[in-house]
Order: C-alpha cells, then structure tokens, then sequence
C-alpha cells in the first residue's frame, strides 16, 4: 500500500494557439504528496506549479491540453472521473486556497453566508446550524468578533482576515483530506505571513491533513514543510526531504533557487 495520498505520474501537456499548434508547457512531471505530510512545491514564476495544482482539481485553464499522464488520488485516476464525480472528490476530498482571497470570495454575499453555504453543500443540514458552523470556523482561525463578521462582506476584511476566512472555508468547512494551498501569503504584510503559515501548519497538524504548499518563499519552506519538489520551466527537477533538499541539493537549479534566496548557508 502506497505512503502517498496523491500520485502525479508523468503528467504533460501545454496550451493550444491560435493557430490550433500545441504549445508544450509540462514535460512529464512527477511527484507524490505523502499522507499528512506537508509538502512544498517550488520553483520560480511560469515553472507550472499552479497549472498542476489546478489540474489535480480539475480547474485548469479551458486551452490548456492534457498529453500524458496519470494522477492517482487514493489509487484512482482523477483523469478518468466524470464532472459528477470530480464535483464530489472537489471540496470534500481535496480543497484549494488561492492567493487572492478575497478575489475568491463573492462580493454579493457575507462570508457567513458562503462559509454556510458550503457547509450545507457538503454536509447538508439546516440554515442555522450551517451558520453556526461558519461562525465556528471563523472563530477557530482567529477572526474576533466571529458572529459579527460572519454578516460583513468580503470588502469589509481585511486581506489577511480574508485569507483567514478561506482558509476556514477550505480546511474546517469542506473538511478535505487534502489541503491544497497556492501562495497563500503572497502580497500580506510580514507579519500577516507569518501568523497565516503558522495558523496553516496548526490546522494541518490537528487535523491530520495531507498540505501542498506553493510558494516562492523558501524560508517559509524551511520552517514549515518535510518534503520539497523543485519545479523549474515544467519539470520537476529534483525531490526530497527538506532536510536534504537545503542541506545538499543535487540539482543546479536547486542551488542557484536557494542562494538567491540568501539560504545560503544552509545550501
Ligand atoms: N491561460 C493560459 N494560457 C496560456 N499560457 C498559460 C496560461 N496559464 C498559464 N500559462 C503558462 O503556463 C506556464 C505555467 O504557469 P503556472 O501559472 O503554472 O506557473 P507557476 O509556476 O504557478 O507561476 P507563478 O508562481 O507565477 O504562479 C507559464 O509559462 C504560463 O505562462
């Protein structure tokens, strides 16, 4: 039996032009995200990181083509399920926080209300106990004053408090085995970023939760994850343990990524 939740095998493909030519943008990429593990996926901007991402919940952009490829989640192939089953596997199964959290929010409705609403979508229930969920969840991330906010609307957070929100959404309300998260602290203040990454390493560990970070920041990889995958122009470029990705890295690319961040030392 496989230590591995997820299974990305030899996953390509690229976007369609306008000319109808394909225009390669992953070439055979490979990783495995371990049960309750986290692990991080790095590499710098264009490298594909959030194209896989997305793909594994099958969001990817309409023009990009699938060429080859597998990924197993629990075994199963996610390419082979139909739209119903992909819609169960989604939110239940495995949950995404985007970078801009309130870009994912609706405007037109209070965060109580989306949180409630996913929770009856995936748990059922009644209105008022789905808002007393929501109220919860906003509470367990550390949002004062829960009941209070839970009827405010996404432009009244504050971009980390919305950050706190989606991370709610996406961990105590969907409740998922795997938490996908693509730079999640992107564009917050320091300080933010540092209380969001320890209130995601938190969550992960109290509930058991299998975490992919993407991210450029490898300080915070260094602090927070167990498992590394480099990524650089579509390909993975090296695995590993944390431990041995930033003690000996084998890679040039890793290398060059980790003395530009000024973890030098410990490359
Ligand atoms: N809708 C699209 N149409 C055409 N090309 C795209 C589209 N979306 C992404 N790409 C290309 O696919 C490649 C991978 O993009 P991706 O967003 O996965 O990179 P990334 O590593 O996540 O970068 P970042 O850290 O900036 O988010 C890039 O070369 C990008 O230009």
């Amino acid at each position: 039996m496989s230590d591995a939740l997820l299974e990305i095998e030899d996953y390509s493909g690229g976007f369609v032009g306008e000319t109808g030519e394909l225009a390669p943008v992953l070439h055979g990429v490979s990783y495995r995200l371990k049960t309750g593990v986290m692990t991080a996926v790095v590499g710098e901007s264009g490298s594909g990181k959030s194209l896989v991402a997305l793909s594994v919940l099958g969001i990817q952009p309409p023009a990009f083509e699938r060429t080859g490829g597998r990924m197993l989640f629990r075994g199963v192939d996610l390419f082979g399920l139909d739209e119903r089953a992909m819609r169960r596997v989604r939110g239940a199964e495995i949950s995404m926080v985007f970078q801009d959290a309130r870009a994912a929010l609706n405007p037109v409705f209070t965060v109580g209300r989306q949180l409630a609403d996913v929770w009856q979508l995936q748990h059922g229930g009644g209105r008022r106990a789905a808002m007393r969920q929501a109220i919860e969840a906003l509470g367990r991330v550390s949002i004062p004053e829960p009941e209070r906010r839970a009827r405010q609307y996404p432009h009244e957070f504050s971009g980390g408090m919305a950050q706190r929100a989606m991370i709610a959404m996406a961990s105590l309300i969907c409740r998922p085995s795997l938490l996908i998260l693509d730079e999640p602290t992107t564009g917050l203040d320091v300080t933010i970023q540092s209380d969001i990454m320890e209130l995601i390493v938190e969550l992960s560990h109290t509930r058991g939760l299998t975490t992919c970070l993407i991210t450029h920041d490898l300080g915070v990889v260094a602090e927070t994850c167990q498992e590394v995958v480099v990524m650089n122009a579509g390909r993975v470029v090296e695995t590993g343990s944390a431990e041995a990705i930033f003690t000996r890295p084998a890679d040039g690319y890793t290398q060059r990524l980790l003395s530009a961040s000024q973890l030098v030392e410990a490359a």
